[in-house]
């Protein structure tokens, strides 16, 4: 009988059927047989086995299990659980070929070790040594089994080497779960290729199983024909025995037969049976299989398109995370590139930081040594501080030292233009200097008698505008801060100017506002400036003098009611007691009171200039200022004065009111020249009493009191006689002021004159009394005064050198000096008709009657004249009138003409070279003192 026993690599040998196999394959066979032993032997060295043990030396080598558990153990270590020495050894036989089943490698029965047949045993044991094999030749599938774990590329590396053959299918669904169990992201085509490799070789395994089956099939029914076989014999054998011994032996062995027959029928129905289980469970198993493998397929399917999805999936990864590389790539180039760049900054910032550092300790050593030496500044500053105030004292007194060596009287002459509509006649200027030289011009008069010289502190001009002229006035405004009086007067004739210069010709507009209020806003700007160190207050007063009455222009009946009146303390007599004062806190509050003063303003119609006022106005600013820190007080005050025109009147052009109004003007024009001729002399007396204008002013004349004068001229040659009357009575008080500023030799020579005038004055009351004698002796009054006036000594002229030299004076009638007889000229100028009518005398009674005229002494119209008297002879002696001692008092104020009283003989010789002497003398006192 031939049977077929399937090998665990699908190939199949041909065995005979009593086990035996072929001849063909007996060599082999042999040679199998011995390689076995010897690998049992090397694989359990303690068997000991000979190389030629039979199978029943195998047999009871393997019989108790024990062996194969062993084997199993040894190749793959703790693989086999080994029962205790009281489990039987068919337990590990059972054991044994489970784990053979496992391996899906041929397996044995039990019986078939325990008395069988060895073939299948060997067989088993041959397919096991075979796995050994290639386990030692580098694939192991016991170690795949135990290593789950196992990579892909150990999984390839099996498939490659066709190892995955000999896994167990538990191992290969163990990696198919666990495959399959991976995260999907790593399925790609190696993952598709280990799942097609497994899933063909469980497919293989499956049909191996299936064909196995087949065989074992075969097998028992090859047995079973085999035992029919010989029941058949045992049964032809019973039949044939005829012998009775025999027959009872016979019997007895058929009994045995029959026995074994029962036994064989018994063994046969189990061998049925179990062949029927085996069967059955082959085919549930092949079912089972079968249902599982599909199962497997369609789900390994389902997964291998999934797998080629995320194939695919992974491949646009692969080629987005090659993008993204790239794009990485280029950042890292871009990094290390800034990088480098950022190092090589870096160098650089440590170099800087390095120069530095050095120069911060540099400027730190610098630092301490000028923090040292600012130290010492500091200590020195701080010194300087606790002086501060002391210096602000000493700089506030510097500063009016200045202005008092400048001169505490100046005169500024401002020329009027010629004005709009005016028809342009000749001027009477002929020249202006920078230095405060004017040079007027006699349009009556030819050669070089036409011109006469004076000189100011300052000459402006025509073109001047109202900004240059208060520029040179405003630093007396900062003395009234300083607790310092300032006066400042318009002086000259009617339409001159005077109200254009002191408040310009409209408020509107700031660029022709004049002294007026440019000095009141700079009081403004200046307290404002110093508020932290000193708090000032303001008042104004505003009052008009007419006909020798004082009226208050802000006075509280008047329109003005609404201002507040200034209720504070005010120095003693600073204020004017009769007129009420107004606090003022800007310069829109003064603006707003001189309006209403404007407006008050006694205004009269005069021939000369219809607008003309008659009457003085003054506007007075008081201001009190106390010292933040020392609370001490200062107290100034600034009286802006602008005077009623001081034109000659003509007794035929107006009388009356007109008259008596001209009168009272020329009397307080006459009173204030006195007042600061007396002012600049320092005399001990100064005639404020004659006149309301010096009364008001009184106490800001005097003492610390700073004056400024401004001469004011009509250019028009009409006015020629009116502009030298005018600038005769500046020059003045502007000539003696020179005087003031000279040195201390020269005061007390003036000291020393001063007692010789008190000496003259009494000679004069002496004289005054025996003329009244000889007057009432003889009638005759005027004459005598004549007399006695005429052997005056020379006055002083306003123009030196070639000028000085008239004719006049040399005839002999000229005693008067050039002044008188240069006003008296002029004077016969104006009244030629008049002098010649009136008195029809030689030229020298002419100029008799001129003096007489000019002293104010003339019976009907001496108030004409004290404008001229005060101009070319300011009293100094008497507050009551311009008498005659005035005239004769004000001639010895030279010291170059302290002559003995025999110099009022009448001498026109002496005279003469008197004048000359005085002139030339003069000449170098005032070009020697020009400057201020
Ligand atoms: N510097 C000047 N520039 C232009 N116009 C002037 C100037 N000075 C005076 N005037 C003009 O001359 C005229 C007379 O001036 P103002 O009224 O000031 O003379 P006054 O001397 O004040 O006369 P009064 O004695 O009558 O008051 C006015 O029209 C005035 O605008």
């Amino acid at each position: 009988m031939i049977s077929v026993y399937g090998r665990s690599d699908g190939s199949s040998s041909i065995l005979s059927f009593n086990g035996s196999e072929s001849r063909e394959s007996i060599d082999d066979t042999k040679q199998g047989h011995q390689s076995l032993v010897e690998w049992l032997n090397e694989t359990l060295p303690y068997l000991k086995l000979p190389w030629e043990a039979s199978e029943e030396e195998l047999r009871a080598c393997l019989v108790d299990g024990t062996v194969l558990c062993n084997l199993l153990n040894q190749l793959s270590p703790g693989s086999m659980r080994m029962g205790g020495s009281f489990e039987p050894g068919c337990v590990n036989i059972e054991r044994f070929l489970a784990a053979m089943d496992e391996m899906a490698l041929p397996r044995f029965e039990v019986s078939d070790l325990e008395q069988g047949d060895m073939i299948p045993v060997i067989q088993s044991l041959k397919a096991l040594k075979g796995v050994d094999s290639n386990f030692n030749d580098g694939g192991s599938q016991f170690k795949e089994a135990s290593e789950i774990n196992t990579s892909h590329a150990q999984i390839l590396d099996l498939l490659k080497s066709n190892s995955l053959q000999n896994t167990s299918t538990r191992s290969l669904f163990d990696m198919l779960d666990r495959l399959l169990d991976e995260s999907p992201q790593k399925m790609n085509h190696v993952f598709v290729s280990i799942l097609r490799g497994i899933v063909q070789v469980v497919e293989q395994r499956i049909s191996n199983q299936a064909e196995n089956l087949k065989n074992q099939n075969i097998l028992f029914r090859v047995r079973e024909e085999k035992y029919r076989s010989r029941i058949n014999v045992l049964e032809t054998l019973a039949s044939g025995t005829t012998d009775e011994n025999e027959l009872r032996s016979e019997e007895k062995d058929v009994l045995q037969i029959e026995k074994e027959k029962e036994h064989s029928d018994a063994e046969l129905s189990k061998l049925k049976q179990e062949l029927q289980i085996v069967k059955v469970t082959h085919e549930k198993q092949i079912l089972e299989l079968k249902l599982k493998s599909e199962k497997t397929k369609v789900e390994l399917e389902k997964q291998l398109k999934e797998s080629e999805l995320r194939v695919v999936e992974a491949k646009e990864l692969e080629k987005l995370s090659e993008t993204k590389t790239k794009r990485w790539e280029k950042k890292e180039q871009t990094y290390k590139s800034f990088i480098n760049h950022q190092t090589e900054a870096l160098q650089e910032l440590k170099a800087t930081s390095m120069s530095l550092k050095h120069d911060v300790l540099t400027i730190g050593e610098n630092y301490f040594q000028d923090l040292n030496y600012y130290g010492i500044k500091l200590r020195g500053v701080a010194h300087a501080a606790k002086n501060y105030q002391i210096i602000i004292e000493e700089n506030r007194r510097l500063y009016n030292e200045v202005q008092e060596l400048k001169g505490n009287i100046r005169v500024y002459c401002r020329i009027r233009p010629f004005l709009q509509g005016q028809n342009k006649k000749q001027t009477s200027i002929e020249y202006t200097g920078e230095n405060g030289e004017l040079v007027v011009a006699n349009p009556l008069k030819q050669g070089k008698d036409t011109y006469r010289l004076f000189k100011f502190n300052k000459v402006f001009g025509p073109a001047s505008t109202q900004e240059e002229v208060f520029l040179d006035t405003r630093p007396l405004i900062r003395s009234i801060l300083d607790g310092y009086n300032v006066c400042i007067f318009a002086y000259g004739q009617t339409g001159s100017g005077k109200t254009y210069t002191m408040s310009g010709p409209s408020i509107n507009s700031e660029e022709d506002w004049g002294v007026n209020y440019r000095a009141l806003n700079d009081l403004f700007h200046l307290t404002q400036s110093r508020q932290n160190s000193v708090v000032y207050e303001v008042g104004v007063q505003m009052v008009e003098i007419y006909n020798e009455q004082v009226r208050d222009l802000l006075s509280e009946d008047g329109p003005n009611k609404r201002l507040g009146i200034w209720n504070t303390a005010l120095p003693n007599g600073l204020a004017v007691p009769e007129a009420s004062m107004h606090s003022v806190k800007s310069t829109e509050d003064v603006l707003e009171l001189m309006n209403i003063g404007l407006m008050n303003r006694t205004v009269g119609a005069t021939t000369l200039n219809e607008k003309s006022s008659r009457s003085h106005s003054v506007l007075s600013v008081h201001v009190r200022g106390v010292d933040v820190k020392t609370e001490s007080v200062l107290r100034g005050s600034l009286h802006l004065v602008d005077l009623a025109g001081s034109e000659r009147v003509g007794r035929s052009e107006v009388t009356g009111e007109r008259l008596k109004e001209a009168q009272y003007i020329n009397k307080s024009l006459s009173a204030l020249g006195d007042v600061i001729f007396a002012l600049a002399h320092k005399n001990p007396h100064v005639p404020y009493r004659n006149s309301k204008l010096t009364q008001v002013l009184q106490n800001s004349l005097g003492g610390q009191a700073k004056t400024l004068m401004f001469v004011q001229i009509n250019p028009d040659e009409d006015s020629y006689a009116e502009t030298v009357s005018t600038l005769k009575f500046a020059e003045r008080v502007s000539g003696v002021e020179l005087g003031a500023a000279r040195s201390y030799k020269e005061g007390r020579d003036v000291r020393q004159l001063m007692e010789q005038v008190s000496n003259l004055k009494d000679m004069i009351a002496k004289k005054d009394e025996e003329l009244q004698k000889f007057q009432n002796i003889n009638g005759i009054q005027k004459r005598g005064l004549s007399k006695l006036r005429i052997v005056s000594p020379p006055r002083r002229p306003s123009l030196g050198g070639a000028l000085t030299n008239s004719p006049r004076r040399r005839q002999g009638s000229g005693l008067l000096g050039r002044t008188t007889s240069d006003s008296a000229d002029e004077h016969r100028h104006q009244n030629e008709s008049r002098s010649s009518s009136k008195f029809s005398g030689g030229a020298k009674d002419n100029n008799i009657f001129e003096d007489i005229e000019l002293l104010g002494l003339e019976d009907s119209d001496n108030e004409e004249r004290l404008s001229d008297i005060s101009d070319s002879c300011l009293s100094m002696g008497t507050e009551t009138d311009g008498s005659i001692s005035s005239g004769a008092m004000e001639l010895t104020l030279f010291p170059e003409t302290s002559n003995p009283p025999e110099m009022f003989e009448q001498n026109d010789n002496w005279n003469i070279k008197a004048t000359e002497a005085y002139t030339k003398s003069r000449q170098n006192q005032t070009f020697s003192s020009v400057d201020f």
